[in-house]
């Protein structure tokens, strides 16, 4: 049974790091979803890519429910993602790493939560309200950023990332807007996966890659082409980040993450 799983954005489609790579269709409440399951280091590790094995499903068109809720059916406990995104911070380069720690979130059409009350389609019928304030597992932000040190990558050890809808990029004016909020990252899909997590009291963090730099910062224009292109060059540091942050998570789990629904009720 996989205790940790790894989430590949834009760009990781495939980890290329597991061994006995098997494929599972799990069902749940929200529809299908196809996990790969493989052992790396000993260990049993779930990898799915959020935009599907093609990048066929744009942004806001992701099963996130779905997404979230197979790992949890998998009995995952740890979820380790990446995300492509522009910056908005001259700090942060294309090419860096930005182990995410904070988010705003600006998507609009999405189902962001598992607990709809009488419309869940599961028999979490109840209404909760969990904590956000710190919304990445402080133990899976420890390990990366243990690892990218180790690994001498360039890496920022926090950022805040605005989750836009999409699919389209930023105006100059909405990137100077996100400026001023507080924005060092602009990307797509870290909401509500980050939310989701949580609320089946599950671990999340988020490496970031930073492809661009942000609408009206680029001096030229933005395309997922630029995008694709750096993560495909940052393809095997992503996985030997990925492969070093694994080792690094403990066995056991002192965070909040696992106590998220206490209080949550109203119970
Ligand atoms: O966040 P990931 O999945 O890495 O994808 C990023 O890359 C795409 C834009 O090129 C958007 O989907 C954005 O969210
Ligand atoms: N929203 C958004 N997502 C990205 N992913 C990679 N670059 C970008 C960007 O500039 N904006």
């Amino acid at each position: 049974m996989p205790r940790i799983a790894i989430i590949g954005g834009s760009g990781v489609y495939d980890p290329k790091l597991l061994q006995n790579v098997r494929e599972e269709f799990v069902s749940t409440p929200y529809g299908k979803v196809r996990v790969k399951i493989g052992e790396y280091d000993g260990e049993e590790i779930a990898f799915l890519a959020r935009h599907g094995e093609g990048h066929s499903v744009p942004p806001h068109r992701i099963n996130y429910r779905a997404n979230i809720w197979a790992l949890y059916e998998l009995g995952v406990e740890r979820i380790l993602s990446t995300s492509a995104v522009g910056s908005l911070n001259e700090a942060m380069k294309p090419g860096d790493f930005v182990v995410l720690d904070q988010l705003l979130d600006f998507t609009k059409t999405r189902h962001y939560t598992f607990y709809d009350g009488d419309e869940s389609p599961h028999d979490r019928k109840f209404v909760a309200h969990v904590d956000f304030t710190d919304p990445y597992c402080p133990e899976l932000r420890k390990a990366l950023i243990t690892a990218a040190k180790e690994l001498g990558f360039d890496y920022h050890p926090t950022g805040t990332y605005a989750c836009m809808e999409g699919p389209r990029f930023e105006t100059r004016a909405e990137i100077r807007a996100l400026k001023i909020l507080g924005a060092d990252l602009v990307g797509m899909t870290q909401c509500p996966e980050a939310a989701l997590a949580r609320e089946l009291e599950m671990c999340y963090a988020s490496v970031a890659i930073v492809t661009n730099f942000a609408a009206g910062i680029s001096t030229q224009k933005l395309t997922h082409t630029e995008v694709v292109e750096l993560m495909a060059k940052k393809s095997e540091e992503i996985k030997y980040l990925l492969m070093k942050s694994i080792k690094y998570i403990p066995k056991e789990r002192h965070c909040g993450c696992k106590d998220a629904l206490k209080g949550a009720t109203g119970e």
